[in-house]
């Protein structure tokens, strides 16, 4: 029976990563995605602007759409102030599993929630579910035809407050045209481009920051 690309970052973090040290964790899966096989975490390069916006903003409630192996939940995590939560989402058990021992691995599992199953079912029950008023900051890298009905949606749940930060991951490869026109045509969002590369590849990609004006 083959392992799946998931089982097979766990295995090497298991083996390579100090337990307790999360940038061990996030440097361990850097090489083997860039030199054993490529997996789609946000990556290195545009981890290092996600880490700056993280240490800019200082989340108290901070959303991530997406987790797969965890290792931006991981790399998130070792960056929040004390008392402050990440809550990131995973549609696909298999990657959920996964992420679950990787994120303990790395000793950041009191930072963070993980919840699975469709942004859309759970969107509407995030206020109730963990008495939330609003997130400070999103991050979006889970399937790219769900960033716009997402924020669409973030929106009329009241998850959004003026200031609120949306990061999105790939919005050029694989890209999500439809969210990009959203948030820079529309008068509630200012909205910035940071140019990168697809995570260990030498291809054109990028992360979107866009500030939510109420
Ligand atoms: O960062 C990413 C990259 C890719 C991806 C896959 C295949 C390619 F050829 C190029 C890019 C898919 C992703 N899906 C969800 C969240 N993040 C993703
Ligand atoms: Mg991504």
């Amino acid at each position: 029976y083959g392992s799946t690309r998931p089982e097979r970052i766990l295995a090497e973090v298991k083996r390579k990563a100090t337990r307790g040290d999360a940038r061990s964790v996030v440097d361990t899966i850097d090489q083997y995605c860039r030199h054993q096989e490529w997996a789609m975490n946000v990556g290195d390069e545009k981890g290092t602007i996600l880490d700056s916006i993280v240490c800019e903003v200082k989340p108290m409630a901070m959303l991530e759409l997406g987790t797969y192996c965890g290792y931006s939940a991981v790399r998130i995590a070792s960056l929040l102030p004390p008392n402050s939560r990440l809550i990131t989402m995973e549609f696909n058990p298999v990657f959920a599993a996964i992420a679950r021992q990787v994120i303990a691995w790395a000793g950041v599992e009191d930072k963070v929630v993980l919840i699975e199953g469709p942004s859309g079912d759970w969107i509407p029950k995030m206020k109730k579910e963990f008495g939330l008023t609003s997130f400070d900051l999103v991050f979006l890298d889970h399937w790219k035809d769900c960033y716009l009905p997402d924020t669409k949606l973030m929106e009329e749940c009241g998850l959004l407050r003026t200031g609120s930060i949306l990061v999105a991951d790939n919005v050029i490869c694989p890209g999500a045209p439809d969210y990009l026109e959203y948030v820079r045509g529309s008068p509630r969002y200012e909205s910035k481009y940071f140019r990168s590369h697809l995570e260990y590849t030498r291809v054109e990609d990028g992360i979107e920051k866009s500030v939510f004006l109420g």
